[in-house]
């Protein structure tokens, strides 16, 4: 479970956060819906342990992040705007190292079963300099769960994928949701959290605005919701 309290975030003099609590229960799939600016990407990177926050807490488990960093973070997988992998790599070359990193088992076996998973076989032993933004973060989600983290924080992770990306990528989503991590994606695309989350967190001007379960498929309804909330 994350717990996260009283949450305020001032860069300079700008404040990006106010007072935002949010509790995410285990197995919860979350998708954070929002206007450029609403500081839907900074919440993330404080849960993740990228940025610390001025004031507030967040607890994963009832620990918090500065308490046990190194524990915490093995426990996230997180896919950044920043893919965080290394160019002169192939595929297989990444996603061994950062196996390795998360002393995954069998590391080479689960990289090419992940490199599989996100359709890049055919390119796995190729350094990723040159591969289009698409096939960068379908091997980016897969550096995120090598080590099937518990709970998985995607940052816009539809931006910039084609069709067959985008149903690779939600597979992926839907599988981790199925073996029961915890996800928190922040993203402008309507349809793809509706797809794959069960709530709904609508943040404007770093507030929380509106908080619902997607339960009911009655995606109109909610899409006028979204839409009378963000403008
Ligand atoms: N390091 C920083 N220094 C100064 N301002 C920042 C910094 N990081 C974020 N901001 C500002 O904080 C606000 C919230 O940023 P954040 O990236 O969290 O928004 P967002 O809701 O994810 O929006 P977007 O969809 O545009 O990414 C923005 O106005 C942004 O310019």
């Amino acid at each position: 479970m994350i717990v996260i309290k009283e949450l305020n975030k001032t860069i300079g003099e700008k404040t990006i956060l106010r007072n935002v609590s949010l509790q995410v229960d285990k197995g919860d799939t979350v998708g954070i819906l929002g206007p450029n600016g609403a500081g839907k990407s900074t919440i993330l990177k404080i849960i993740g342990g990228l940025m610390k926050p001025s004031s507030g807490t967040v607890k994963i488990e009832g620990q918090k992040i500065k308490d046990n960093p190194l524990e915490t973070k093995k426990r996230i997988g997180f896919l950044a705007h920043n893919s965080y992998l290394y160019d002169h790599f192939s595929p297989l070359e990444n996603l061994k190292f950062f196996g390795k990193l998360y002393n995954v088992e069998n590391c080479e076996v689960k990289a090419k079963d992940l490199i599989r998973e996100v359709g890049l076989t055919y390119f796995m032993h190729e350094p990723i300099r040159s591969f289009s933004r698409g096939m960068i973060q379908r091997l980016a989600i897969a550096r995120a769960i090598i080590h099937d983290p518990e709970i998985l924080i995607l940052d816009e992770p539809h931006t910039g994928l084609d069709q067959h990306a985008v149903t690779l990528l939600n597979n992926v989503i839907l599988k981790m949701k199925e073996k029961g991590s915890t996800i928190l994606m922040v993203t402008h695309d309507f349809a793809q959290t509706v797809e794959t989350c069960d709530r709904i967190v609508i943040m404007k001007h770093g507030v929380i605005l509106d908080d619902f379960k997607v339960t009911n498929p009655d995606v109109d309804m909610i899409y006028e919701k979204y839409v009378e909330q963000v403008g």
